[in-house]
């Protein structure tokens, strides 16, 4: 099971590299590292297991964040009609997005990153995502709000981006035009 030690940190080198595309069908390895991300987040969000390893709670991680600098990640968040978001997410593409964008009040939080990053991070609210899940059937989705957000930092994570990137430097809680607090 993938444990807070097995994730690289701000500053390790991997973080910002331009993760590779996997070929399908994908190893057993790379099936294996589909379902430990998962299971990572299912852990992190369960209170006794979260105590139990120390584990941070996250609704999102990608395999650059333990040192495998492949384009793959997990998603484990409930959307706005609460049913569950639980994917793994291999070679992903936004084929289109909004031009309203939509941020975390709160900032984003990050399992690589051990501070406080203050500020907003703004992004488009609605994309719609290509990708392959684990046995290659690829899917199309329309995603907004928190899973678009998520969506979105973990493609970051892909391409060496981390979510500080996007916080404006002059003001970081600078309200773009067209930019909307999630409530
Ligand atoms: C600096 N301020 C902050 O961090 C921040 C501060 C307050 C609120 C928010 C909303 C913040 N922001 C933020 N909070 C989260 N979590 C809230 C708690 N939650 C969780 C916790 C416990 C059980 C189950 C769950 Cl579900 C897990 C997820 N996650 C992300 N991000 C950014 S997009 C990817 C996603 C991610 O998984 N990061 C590790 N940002
Ligand atoms: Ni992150």
């Amino acid at each position: 099971m993938i444990l807070m030690k097995d994730i690289i940190r701000e500053g390790h080198p991997t973080l910002r590299e331009k993760a590779t595309e996997l070929a399908f069908p994908l190893t057993n390895d790379e099936k294996q590292l589909g379902e430990d991300l998962l299971q990572f987040l299912i852990n992190s969000q369960d209170p006794e297991l979260m105590e139990k390893y120390d584990l941070r709670s996250g609704i999102g991680i990608a395999a650059p964040q333990v040192n495998v600098s492949k384009r793959i990640f997990a998603l484990h968040l409930p959307d706005d009609k609460g049913n569950l978001i639980s994917m793994v997410v291999v070679n992903p593409k936004i084929v289109s997005h909004s031009v309203e964008k939509a941020y975390l009040p709160t900032g984003e939080g990050c399992l690589s990153v051990d501070r406080e990053v203050p500020g907003y991070v703004p992004r488009p609210q609605r994309i719609t995502a290509k990708f392959f899940d684990l046995d290659g059937n690829e899917h199309k989705m329309r995603l907004k709000n928190l899973p678009a957000i998520a969506f979105q930092h973990e493609l970051d994570h892909l391409n060496g981006v981390m979510f500080y990137d996007h916080i404006n430097k002059e003001n970081p809680f600078f309200e773009a035009q067209d930019s909307h607090p999630l409530d």
